[in-house]
């Protein structure tokens, strides 16, 4: 487990990260979101050693993390950092060499990611002949060759494709239901709610939300509706827990305060007409975003 502990980081009079306590368990992906500035990079640069904290305790199985295990880390530093006139194969293997492989099992390892993101020819390409997203993907490789136990990914979705988008994610999965520990950012929630079983948000340096996202959904207690219907709906705006509506072609969309709120909508709905939808659904993490945070999140 990874376990940090009231870690702050100040630069100079400003306030980076504030008292963040998080415990994020083996073998599971968990998700860091937050805007810019909110201090995802600070956090990662300081659990890889590569930053000092101001104060707090930062531990992996108990010990600090150092150079000592950076063949059981993987990281994806957010300013991607490859060398563009070296060859694929050149860099990997040696950076790959730097953390404990041979040189043959490296070359076996990065021929077989090469064929999984299907560019088995970059091989002996240089990486300034690759597109920014195809670098990333041999970047993204560069960080797990050696088979981490621990995987640290800074915005590994940014500049990418839908389709490498899919594909990196189903890497990802792979690599967490093999047993490594994933730890990634995001700027975008949907990534987080598909991929995590916790997650943290944090805002300017402190963390907003924490916890596992089936409880932190439920104990939002709020929930989003979905009504369709042959007739107006529009009284539906000043109904008794409604806490907000939104006038869509075929309907409206609702959040409410809770699960009897819907049913006593349903009950009014009666004897009106046809309902097509109605649909009460979980709020999503941007719904939980913007009412813990107070601002649309983009
Ligand atoms: N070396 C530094 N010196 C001074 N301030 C810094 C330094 N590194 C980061 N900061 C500040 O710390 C805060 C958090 O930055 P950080 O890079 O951790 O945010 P982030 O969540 O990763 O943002 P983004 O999504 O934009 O990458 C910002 O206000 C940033 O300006």
């Amino acid at each position: 487990m990874l376990q940090l502990t009231d870690v702050t980081k100040q630069f100079g009079a400003h306030t980076a990260v504030k008292q963040l306590s998080l415990e994020i368990p083996e073998k599971e992906m968990f998700g860091f979101l937050g805007g810019n500035g909110a201090g995802k990079t600070t956090t990662f640069r300081m659990i890889l050693g590569l930053l000092d904290k101001t104060s707090g305790d930062i531990s992996w199985h108990g010990e600090p993390v150092d150079y000592g295990k950076s063949h059981l880390i993987g990281y994806l530093p957010e300013e991607r950092g490859l060398y563009p006139k070296l060859t694929v194969k050149d860099q990997l293997t040696y950076l790959a060499r730097l953390r404990g492989m041979v040189k043959s099992e490296a070359i076996s390892e990065l021929k077989a990611w090469l064929d999984r993101f299907q560019v088995p020819e970059y091989l002996n390409k240089k990486v300034e002949e690759l597109s920014k997203g195809n670098q990333q993907k041999i970047q993204f490789i560069s960080a797990v060759i050696h088979k981490p136990k621990l995987l640290i990914l800074d915005e590994p979705f940014s500049g990418l494709d839908p389709v490498n988008v899919e594909m990196l994610k189903e890497a990802v999965v792979d690599l967490k239901e093999k047993g490594t520990s994933i730890v990634f950012s995001s700027h975008r929630m949907e990534h987080v709610e598909e991929l995590c079983e916790h997650l943290c948000i944090l805002h300017k340096g402190k963390q907003v939300v924490q916890g596992s996202l089936r409880e932190i959904k439920r104990s939002f207690g709020k929930k989003n509706l979905s009504v369709y219907a042959d007739f107006p709906v529009d009284f539906l705006r000043d109904f008794p827990g409604v806490t907000k509506y939104k006038a869509v072609m075929e309907g409206c969309q609702l959040q409410i305060e809770n699960e009897l709120v819907s049913q006593e909508i349903f009950t009014a709905l009666q004897g009106k007409g046809f309902v097509r939808k109605f649909d009460l659904e979980e709020p999503s993490l941007n719904d939980i975003f913007i009412a813990k945070v107070g601002a649309s999140y983009e």
